[in-house]
């Protein structure tokens, strides 16, 4: 599928471009979605819309479904099923809920009883599940992790989720072009995890916000596919959409023979890899951003405080926060290292440590396990430690690591070695850091109370925690490394076969996906086609609390501990949990939604960028919905926290300029009422006079200002959604479900029940139709 533009493009461009479906003069997109991952935690309300409206699933051979964020660790030599399985009643009801979602609505699902199942981003590319040149999502933010393979990956919310499950597209815009090239030979002991780490500190959190980030240079080329999985996953960390790397024959080479690629030497095999070597950015093609970065400059990084861009080499101390340059970052710079119990100009390497976590989506694959595994090999772990582990990232990376011989070395050294899952990543399970406890984690995040409430991360490599685990310390992996000279050992390729050998037919595949004959369930894309569906939103008039606070987290806006729940509502005492609340239940007296008038607060005022980053959790605009706030203003969001806001008929602001962000700011500080009226788009104080006009893009003020959902939208894009896909069939055949997946394998007579009262996704009866 050659693009057909003549003007150079970069990879997102190319990739970006063949997945339009439709394009308004507005900029708004619909683009074709070619693989959906699903897990436990995002997807409860997704299925329920699904339901509600009586809709089905568009493609479930385009879906792929697991557990991973709940799930427990433990062996499962006794598994017999979730029910039993799972102890804790929320984690359970939400692996519970999932079963019964694929099986009603007929998706694929490797559960705990399947060898296959483990963490979304691990499994979707083992099973060659992603693709180069595909868009794939999930709700999930390091979704990102896929665009290692050259495929357009980003985490979603909820409402998206359900997007998707109903039209196989989303609605979404174009993102900005960032290229970050790293040139030259990584020096001893830095890893791909180094490499991202230390870009993070050189561009900040908030450096690739609204953009899609394309790594390359010699550094990156040199890497193996897992270790671009690494770098692509903490894209979001970074601020970005999504990361992505050209696909070249390492990319090739890893697709081979996996289970749901195309079969090597095929014609299709040979159709896709032409078209997957024409995805490289064109000479000259244009970036909004650059960056460059020497891979001999990047030492064992670490990180120090409760972002992950608070990074320093292994070697360095604890940053003094009077060095910071703005009283803001100061500010946060004494909060973080209050928080991690920390003095400035304490040696990295004089850190002591509690415990080590090696595993999480970011590096949880066979390759990280074998270099954790090359450090730790014939030693033990250090006494003071209370608890090493060892968490791979699927059962296949399990058993694979097994058959090596890996399991024994860490077992030998003193760690646990566990069931797949994300486990420690954040704490969802019950493995988690109890308060003030000091882990070195393999994992993503760092951001206050992540691994457990009052629990204190340092992020690092793999090779960096094997070392930290033997030291009992954060500790430079250089000194402990064999530097004997021995070539590096040919390892053999995850064996993705022998797991698929149970379902080689028919029955195989019922059992495992335990189908109900003729279940689909209220399978019927006929009726509820209807766009009303939200609250209209047009003008709001009431008290607005203000926080000054940079990069305020969604693990901030609500911790882990409530996404257990399979509703939306009923989450706004779980709002701002940490900062609202001491360890007893009691209330922090100075926290600003503690204090009136703002206990009545509709509007949230930020005057630092960069709000909702990180996870894509939709609890974070539902705990703000549930509270009272329907509008944010601040000078800059995350990608996928200012989508998903819209999709629940709130309405973030972007106020750029700092004084006129400073005014209305002041007068949330009076308590004074502030009006946001977004049919004349602006910022009014109580008695109307301007405070500020804004922007807002066409299509989304649309939706709010008439209450739609645009998927009942969408589905009246219907004609040009088949064509779409008949073309995607054409020249791009291997994306339509084959192997395990195969279309219509699983699809049972379509149910089309009696809908006396059509229902909106969210359960309430349509009201008229709305065109858009
Ligand atoms: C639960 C999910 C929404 C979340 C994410 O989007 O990142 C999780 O995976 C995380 O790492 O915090
Ligand atoms: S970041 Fe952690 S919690 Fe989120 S998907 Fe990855 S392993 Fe799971």
């Amino acid at each position: 599928m050659p693009s057909a533009n003549k003007k150079p493009q970069t990879l997102y461009d190319k990739v970006f471009q063949d997945h339009i479906v439709d394009e308004r003069d507005d900029g708004t997109i619909l683009l074709y979605i070619d693989r959906h991952l699903v897990h436990e935690v995002t997807s409860p309300q997704a299925f329920e819309g699904l339901r509600n409206a009586s809709r089905k699933v568009r493609r479930p051979d385009c879906t792929l479904a697991t557990t991973d964020h709940n799930v427990p660790t433990t062996s499962r030599k006794n598994f017999k099923n979730v029910g039993q399985f799972v102890e804790e009643t929320d984690s359970r009801t939400q692996c519970l809920t999932l079963e019964d979602n694929v099986k009603a609505f007929g998706l694929t699902y490797f559960g705990l009883g399947d060898k296959r199942q483990g963490i979304v981003h691990i499994i979707g590319p083992e099973q060659g599940f992603t693709l180069p040149g595909t868009t794939v999502v999930c709700g999930d933010s390091h979704t990102s992790t896929h665009g290692a393979f050259g495929a357009l990956a980003f985490g979603i919310g909820t409402s998206e989720v359900e997007h998707v499950l109903a039209t196989q597209t989303l609605i979404t815009k174009r993102s900005k072009n960032m290229k970050i090239q790293v040139d030259g030979v990584l020096p001893p002991g830095v890893s791909s995890k180094d490499i991202i780490l230390h870009t993070i500190g050189v561009i900040g959190t908030a450096g690739g916000t609204g953009a899609v980030i394309e790594f390359c240079g010699s550094a990156i080329r040199g890497l193996s596919m897992e270790a671009r999985m690494s770098i692509c996953n903490m894209s979001i960390e970074a601020g970005a959409r999504a990361g992505m790397v050209a696909p070249d024959e390492t990319t090739f080479e890893y697709l081979k023979g996996r289970p749901l690629a195309p079969k090597v030497d095929s014609l299709e095999w040979k159709k896709a890899t032409k078209y997957w070597s024409s995805l490289k950015s064109d000479e000259g093609a244009k970036y909004d951003e650059e960056v460059f970065i020497n891979a001999k400059g990047i030492a064992p990084t670490v990180s120090w405080g409760t972002s992950p861009q608070d990074v320093v080499s292994i070697t360095g101390v604890v940053p003094n926060p009077e060095d910071f340059p703005t009283e803001a970052k100061k500010d946060s710079a004494r909060q973080a290292l209050e928080y991690m119990g920390l003095a400035p100009g304490t040696r990295m390497e004089d850190v002591e440590l509690d415990k080590v976590f090696i595993g999480s989506c970011t590096n949880a694959r066979i390759e990280d396990l074998r270099a954790a595994a090359k450090i730790i090999n014939g030693k033990t772990i250090a006494k003071n430690l209370k608890r090493a582990m060892v968490v791979p990232g699927s059962g296949l990376v399990k058993k694979q690591a097994e058959s090596e011989g890996l399991d024994k070395i860490f077992l030998d050294a003193g760690f646990e070695w566990r069931e797949a899952g994300c486990s420690m990543c954040l704490g969802m399970n019950p493995d988690i850091l109890s308060p003030k406890e000091r882990c070195a984690s393999t994992s993503n995040r760092n951001f206050e109370g992540r691994q457990g409430a009052g629990g204190r991360t340092h992020l690092m490599s793999p090779a960096m925690a094997a070392a930290a685990a033997i030291i009992g310390k954060l500790a430079d992996v250089r000194n402990l490394a064999d530097r004997s000279a021995t070539p590096a050992k040919a390892w053999p390729k995850l064996d993705v076969d022998a797991a698929t050998s149970d379902i080689d037919t028919d029955e195989d595949l019922d059992h495992l996906l335990d189908i109900p004959e003729d279940n689909q369930p209220h399978a019927n894309n006929e009726v509820p086609t209807s766009s009303a569906g939200l609250p209209k939103f047009t003008k709001l008039k009431g008290i607005a609390a203000s926080m000054d606070r940079s990069n305020i987290d969604t693990d901030a806006i609500i911790p882990k501990q409530f996404l257990k729940t399979i509703k939306r509502t009923g989450l706004g005492s779980a709002l701002f949990y940490a900062l609202r609340f001491n360890d007893d239940g009691s209330e922090k007296p100075d926290f600003i939604l503690n204090k009136e008038p703002y206990r009545q607060a509709k509007i949230l005022v930020v005057t630092g960028p960069n709000f909702g980053c990180g996870s894509s959790r939709e609890h974070a605009p539902w705990a703000l919905l549930d509270f009272g706030i329907t509008c944010i203003i601040a000078p800059s969001y995350a990608d996928i926290f200012f989508n998903n806001t819209f999709k629940n008929g709130m309405l973030p602001l972007i106020i750029p300029n700092q004084d006129t962000l400073q005014r209305i700011a002041e007068e949330a500080k009076a308590g004074n009422e502030i009006e946001v009226d977004l049919l004349n788009q602006r910022i009014n104080d109580a008695s109307g006079n301007k405070l500020a006009e804004f922007e807002v893009e066409e299509f989304k003020k649309h939706c709010l200002v008439n209450g739609l959902d645009d998927i009942g939208l969408t589905m009246q894009m219907e004609d040009k959604i088949k064509k779409f896909e008949d073309r995607r069939t054409m020249d791009t055949p291997w994306l339509d479900g084959s192997g395990y997946l195969k279309r219509g394998k699983r699809e049972g007579p379509v149910k089309v029940e009696a809908a006396p009262v059509p229902k909106t996704n969210r359960g309430e009866p349509i009201q008229e139709p709305l065109e858009w």
